[in-house]
């Protein structure tokens, strides 16, 4: 396991009036990683992005850069970072628009240029103008330029809000291919819980300001895997038998006449067994837990899966 932290942030705060933005916030971002920073609008994402960036002073806290405090010029050159808007030039092309901001920048490889817009599969877009684009390409061009410089790290907030179906399937296999291909470490934010579950190796989760929870993705799956939901007349008697004949299963009572199962999925097998014993089994059905539930419930304060 990678132990190299590309954003580590130690009771990070953001106090705008009486109203705090962030709250002691200790987010861990591994290097490699796919970190989906989750929450509801006004829920703070922005505000700790923007600080990760050094966009926003914090109030309290430490922010760090691969091990280095995120003033330092060496941290920050290791980052590209999409907030708001990419400052894109509309009457120009892809390629034109990079060429502009790597002279800003200093740069002056262009064939570095042409390797991130074919990362990008902007490539082909040749003298088409940026107005000429659809919102999905627009977002991956914000997000070539911010590859400009070869950061190690992308701070994206928001990339995919706004799109259309297609849209985020393209910024989202763009991503999944900077990670995997390019070995870079992203953090994203969004609210859009389902996408982010398509392409995160990591999550943090942001309510109120506070990080209330930070899961790998094979934790996350394991909390989200399949359960039989058994309906009975006995609960607490099938709860007897089910520690009896399978001791090793674990499972859950929640009601006089309702258990779920887990670790085990074989319901025939667990039918028979229970109307052998005289239970009355009204239904045994299948059921998974998606990400999107297990997020809206940790959201709503419900947390019991947490
Ligand atoms: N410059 C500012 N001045 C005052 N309050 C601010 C400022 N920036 C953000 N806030 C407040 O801080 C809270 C968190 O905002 P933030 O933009 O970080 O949330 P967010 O999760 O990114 O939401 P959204 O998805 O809507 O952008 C909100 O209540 C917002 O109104």
């Amino acid at each position: 396991m990678n132990t190299e932290y590309a954003v580590r942030t130690k009771n990070l705060s953001k106090i705008y009036g009486a109203k705090a933005a962030v709250s002691h916030l200790n987010m861990e971002v591994r290097a490699g990683d796919i970190y989906g920073f989750i929450g509801r609008n006004g829920s703070g994402k922005s505000t700790t992005l923007k600080m990760c960036c050094g966009l926003v002073h914090p109030t309290e806290g430490e922010i760090s850069l691969y091990g280095l405090p995120v003033k330092n010029q060496t941290a920050r050159r290791r980052v590209g970072m999409l907030i708001e808007d990419a400052g894109l030039y509309p009457h120009m092309t892809a390629r034109d628009n990079m060429i502009l901001k790597a002279k800003c920048l200093g740069l002056t490889d262009e064939k570095s240029v042409d390797k991130i817009l074919e990362l990008m599969n902007l490539s082909h877009t040749g003298k088409k103008k940026i107005r000429q684009f659809s919102m999905g390409m627009k977002q991956r061009q914000g997000i070539a330029m911010a590859l400009l410089g070869n950061p190690d790290l992308l701070i994206l907030d928001e990339p995919i809000n706004g799109l259309d179906p297609e849209g985020i399937r393209e910024v989202r296999e763009s991503l999944i291919r900077l990670n995997e291909e390019a070995g870079k470490t992203i953090l994203i934010s969004s609210h859009i819980l389902g996408e982010l579950s398509k392409l995160a190796t990591c999550y943090g989760i942001i309510k109120e300001g506070e990080l209330i929870q930070q899961i790998s993705r094979e934790k996350l799956e394991e909390k989200c895997k399949d359960y039989l939901e058994l309906q009975v007349d006995n609960a607490d008697r099938t709860a007897a038998l089910l520690s009896e004949h399978y001791p090793k299963i674990h499972y859950e009572v929640s009601g006089r006449n309702q258990l779920q199962v887990f670790d085990f999925t074989e319901s025939g097998l667990l039918t028979a067994m229970l109307v052998q014993n005289g239970i009355l089994v009204h239904s045994c059905s299948l059921h998974r837990m998606d990400l999107e539930q297990y997020f809206l419930e940790l959201m709503e304060g419900g947390a019991q899966y947490a």
